[in-house]
């Protein structure tokens, strides 16, 4: 059948539907990145940065492989709990806060990632099966094979940066977690807001913000990489 052109085939906003409106998605990300609804499975691009980030390696790994390896020390495809802390120390965590958030990933994150069905005590995380942690309620930038959809990315500000276009405060973050609160996904909704409240602390600059920039770094791990380097060099701990 032929796609009609009429304004209501292509129309992104509903009258009935308020929050169409409240929450508008672009509709000229093409004129950017090439197929915006495709969903990426190695590079994280937005549309300032169609090809993604320069100088960061896939190895071969998809976009959420990438995130997760950044805590992978030795690079033998597990991150153990001992490893998660390790990589909150590096970017900058201080020594109590790295030990909850290791504790927690991993005693959420190990199960599901297991190659069989016996539970271990040590709660390693195994990154070849890191897409079975999706949960519910999240923003939709990853796929769930761990890829990366640029369009949904670039709906995060759409929808939400009322204040700056390229930037989200904490308040515009709280929206972001409560407009992907679906129904039945309260789990998913806490560890959403687990993840961006960590993103937060992590990234927000001096007026409160947290950068486009920063957050597209995040989905591909590159922020951390960036972040461990800053701190390598000044030699001094954060929090
Ligand atoms: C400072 C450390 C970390 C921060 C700030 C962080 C933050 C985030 C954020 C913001 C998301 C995207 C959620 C969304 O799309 O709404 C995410 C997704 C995810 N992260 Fe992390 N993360 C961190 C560490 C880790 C670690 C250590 C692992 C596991 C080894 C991990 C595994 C995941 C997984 C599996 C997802 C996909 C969940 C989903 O989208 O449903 N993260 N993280
Ligand atoms: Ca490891």
């Amino acid at each position: 059948m032929e796609v009609s052109n009429d304004p209501i085939s292509m129309a992104t906003v509903a009258p009935m539907a308020p929050v169409t409106s409240e929450r508008p998605i672009r509709d000229d990300i093409e004129t950017s990145i090439p197929k915006p609804y495709m969903a990426r499975a190695m590079v994280a691009p937005d549309m300032e940065h169609p090809n993604g980030t320069q100088d960061h390696d896939a190895r071969g790994m998809s976009v959420l492989q990438q995130h997760a390896a950044f805590f992978d020390q030795n690079n033998d495809g597990i991150v153990y709990p001992w490893e998660t802390y390790k990589g909150f120390r590096a970017i900058g965590f201080g020594i109590l806060f790295s030990l909850v958030n290791a504790f927690l990933i991993n005693l959420a994150f190990s199960y599901p990632s297991l190659p069989g069905y016996i539970p271990s005590l040590l709660f390693p995380i195994y990154i070849a099966n890191i897409h079975k942690n999706k949960h519910p309620s999240d923003s939709g930038t990853y796929d769930t094979e761990g890829r990366y959809i640029p369009a949904n990315f670039e709906s995060i500000f759409s929808k939400y940066a009322k204040t700056v276009p390229d930037k989200l405060t904490l308040k515009e973050l709280w929206n972001l977690t409560k407009g992907n609160h679906v129904a039945y996904g309260t789990i998913g909704w806490i560890f959403n807001i687990v993840e961006w409240g960590t993103a937060y602390l992590l990234a927000k600059d001096d007026e409160g913000y947290v950068s486009k920039e920063d957050m597209r770094g995040l989905f591909d791990g590159s922020l951390f990489e960036r972040m461990a380097k800053k701190n390598a060099t000044k030699g001094k701990k954060r929090r």
